[in-house]
């Protein structure tokens, strides 16, 4: 048997969905770089789901959907205000989006038309669930959503209670549109794991918010954010990639699976976050971001990935360093659930083996007898 650790290289789904081919990332066939430029969030939705860029009716009912099914029930607003106040966001989210199964009649129901309806509900609901859980514990009171506005400034207007300038919510929009999907990665794996059983979409989306949460995944930019304020300044950049690296620690928002000559998304934030940085007058995380990837490349010849520039970006439009990660899942839940969906249409049970590198041969003992 054939152990690629890690999975590495092992192609296990044909997926028609989204490509990494020679390095080039496209969304059913079109180019990432295109669609960051050109497209909206709810546009990508719409191709991830249905393989094919929306008309101008079928994007307008989209956007009616996402806005009649963003409003989330006091039910479960009251469990979000009973959560400890200092859960990590990931943790609450998964919990929340667990939780919603038992309040859909039809959640064990497999037919495709039910399943398509939950995508757009989970992606409709998430941005409200974030914001609310982050306004509660700051002590304030939740807003509710505002139909009109477009997913990602509504999702800055219930963060803040305010709506957002256009220079935001686009920062905001390409970012999701950036992490909206990414061929066989961990997270997206893992959903189709779970759906592989014929489990239901929100089980499956629970397993792959909790997945994406760790810090070798997803939970990679909220990490990116605590080392550039552990770090504080553009003098103490160096002595400390040295250290790291010296230990063999990771740095992250380094280094990727697939990419061995970078993230083709990374350039696409690394100027967002320019930009932003510039706007605000406050340039200092994207000056210690570009110190720090200059060294990493020279010293250990790794590039930034996705989760790299992220973070400067999200902190520029002011939004805290735990929510980056919920952010990633508002977006990925369209990959998912598009995922989960293609994973239905040829279902096979996904059970691959394990080499037993145990011991064997072993008789039983009885108690009295074990040391
Ligand atoms: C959205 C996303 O999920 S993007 C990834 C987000 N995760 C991160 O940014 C965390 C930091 N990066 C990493 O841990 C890794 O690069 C991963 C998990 C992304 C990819 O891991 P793998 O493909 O398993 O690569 P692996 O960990 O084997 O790394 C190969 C070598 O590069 C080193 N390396 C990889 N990434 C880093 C890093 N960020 N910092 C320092 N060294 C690194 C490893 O230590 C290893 O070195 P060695 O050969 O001397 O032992
Ligand atoms: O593909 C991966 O392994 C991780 C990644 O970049 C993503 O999920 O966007």
């Amino acid at each position: 048997m054939s152990t690629g650790k890690g999975l590495e290289g092992i192609v296990a789904v044909e997926s028609e969905i989204s490509s990494i081919i020679d390095g080039v990332l496209t969304y059913r066939g079109y180019q990432i770089d295109e669609l960051a430029e050109q497209s909206t969030f709810e546009e990508v939705a719409y191709l991830l789901w249905n393989g094919k860029l929306p008309n101008e009716s079928q994007l307008a009912e989209l956007k009616e959907l996402l806005d009649q099914h963003a409003p989330i029930t006091p039910t479960l607003l009251k469990q979000l205000e009973e959560y400890p106040k200092d859960a990590h966001p990931m943790a609450v989210l998964r919990t929340i989006v667990s939780a919603l199964s038992m309040y859909d009649p039809d959640a064990e129901q497999q037919t495709l038309a039910h399943n398509r309806e939950t995508a757009i509900k989970l992606t409709a609901q998430i941005p409200t669930i974030i914001t609310a859980l982050a306004r509660l514990r700051a002590g304030k009171e939740p807003v509710a959503p505002k139909a009109g506005l477009g997913f990602a400034a509504n999702f800055l207007y219930m963060l803040n209670g305010e709506e957002p300038t256009f220079v935001a919510a686009h920062a905001l929009d390409k970012a999701l549109i950036l992490h909206a999907d990414h061929e066989l990665n961990a997270s997206t794996f893992a959903a189709r794991v779970t759906t592989g059983t014929l489990s239901d979409m929100y089980s499956a989306i629970t397993t792959a918010i909790g997945t994406l949460k760790g810090p070798l995944h997803g939970g990679a930019n909220e990490q990116v954010m605590a080392t550039l304020r552990e770090i504080g300044n553009l003098d103490k950049i160096d002595a400390y990639i040295e250290n790291k690296l010296a230990n063999k620690e990771k740095i992250m928002g380094f280094g990727h699976r697939v990419y061995k000559n970078g993230d083709p998304r990374a350039k696409h934030l690394r100027e967002m976050s320019r930009q932003l940085a510039a706007q605000i007058g406050d340039t200092l995380y994207y000056d210690m971001s570009t110190r720090i990837e200059e060294l990493v490349t020279q010293k250990k010849g790794l590039k930034p990935n996705v989760d790299f520039y992220s973070a400067s970006v999200y902190n520029y439009l002011g939004i805290s360093g735990d929510l980056f990660t919920p952010i990633f899942a508002m977006s990925r839940v369209v990959g998912w659930t598009a995922h989960v969906l293609e994973q239905l249409e040829h279902n096979r049970l996904i059970r691959p083996r394990a080499e037993y590198i145990g011991p064997m041969g072993r008789r039983y003992e009885a108690i009295e007898h074990r040391r």
